[in-house]
């Protein structure tokens, strides 16, 4: 039986974990998006319960992939987080608890090679989101009885339960952000995004003279391709076009789906000459590049129209430019 100054220790010991655990959740409760949320529990944890390491393993696929694609690759993820299989993670949490172990070579595969040396026990507390495992706070410590599999786990669930909630209400906020901002077909910024982007290159220019130019792009007979393969080959095709123009511009240009099957490229610093050579080589990249689709090489081209503002014209104008250009190509091709 527990004496009575023992009890006392343990419900001291109690309420100071409750306390941090608290401080940990108006912390992220604030905080403006499930990245920031993230970076900030991590360090928040490691801080007030002194931890040897910290790290996210992410069920691999997440089911927040749109939101998180590009994140992926910052290098806070790369240094903080680690793609593990939603099934992998999922045997770790069979009742959804967080799972103690003070054998860390069992756990090898998973732990991240800079969290390696100095664990000698381990937690691993489930986040879910609507209902499905996100992921798991992985947590070290050199003390092979920090994390006992005797021991309980209470608090750490609470952790898990609370950063939960965070996490679903931020990345409500994230996806509100992304669905006023980007394309949920192809993935690139919408004509919001676009008009505030060009809003923001043409007063750079005024300001500070330098060029921009930018493209007004449009498939090719389209409308043919989801009459002959349908709509979801069509669907594919604006993915694929979406996906190239992303990749072959450059990392402060932005590519932008104006409607249907056009696109809109701005081209920062760039002058008509430069824009006209972008346009070129897009045009020549998917004329070379037919997109796989099933067993065959779909034939998939662009038009590109080019406009250069020259500091006087306001962003309808400059649009209707690049598009009167895109029409004057078109008109040319044959049909
Ligand atoms: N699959 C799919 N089709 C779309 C989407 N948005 C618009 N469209 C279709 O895109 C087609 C665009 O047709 P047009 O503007 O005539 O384009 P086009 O056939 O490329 O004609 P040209 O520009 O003269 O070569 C229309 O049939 C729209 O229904 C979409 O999100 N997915």
């Amino acid at each position: 039986m527990p004496n009575l100054q023992q009890l006392i220790e343990n419900s001291r010991v109690n309420e100071s974990i409750a306390n941090k655990l608290f401080e940990i959740e108006t912390e992220i409760l604030a905080c403006q998006s499930s990245q920031e949320l993230l970076q900030r529990l991590l360090e928040l944890i490691k801080e007030k319960f002194t931890l040897t390491g910290i790290s996210l393993l992410l069920a691999e696929p997440t089911p927040i992939s749109y939101l998180l694609g590009v994140k992926l690759q910052s290098s806070w993820h790369q240094q903080n987080s680690r793609q593990v299989s939603a099934e992998t993670l999922k045997a770790f949490h069979p009742d959804n608890k967080p799972l103690l172990c003070n054998e860390p070579g069992s756990l090898k595969p998973v732990l991240p090679q800079s969290l390696l040396a100095g664990a000698e026990s381990v937690a691993l507390i489930p986040l879910r989101l609507e209902n499905k495992l996100f992921a798991s706070l992985l947590f070290t410590d050199c003390d092979k009885n920090r994390f006992h599999p005797a021991l309980g786990t209470l608090h750490l669930e609470q952790l898990g339960v609370k950063a939960s909630l965070c996490l679903s209400n931020a990345l409500i906020r994230d996806q509100l952000e992304y669905m006023a901002h980007y394309d949920r077909l192809t993935g690139v910024a919408n004509r919001r995004l676009m008009e505030s982007t060009i809003s923001e290159e043409l007063v750079r220019q005024r300001r500070y003279g330098v060029p921009f130019s930018l493209l007004f792009i449009d498939c090719n007979k389209f409308k043919q391709i989801n009459d002959t393969y349908g709509h979801d080959c069509g669907d594919k095709v604006l993915t694929y076009v979406a996906d190239q123009l992303s990749q072959l511009i450059r990392e402060n240009d932005h590519c932008f789906r104006y409607a249907g099957d056009e696109f809109v490229i701005t081209l920062a610093g760039q002058s008509y000459q430069e824009a006209r050579a972008v346009a070129k080589r897009l045009m020549a990249f998917f004329q070379n590049n037919p997109m796989p689709y099933q067993d065959q090489k779909l034939a998939v081209t662009i038009s590109c129209g080019v406009a250069q503002s020259k500091g006087q014209e306001n962003m309808d104008e400059l649009l209707k430019a690049a598009d009167q250009d895109l029409y004057r190509i078109k008109s040319a091709q044959p049909s």
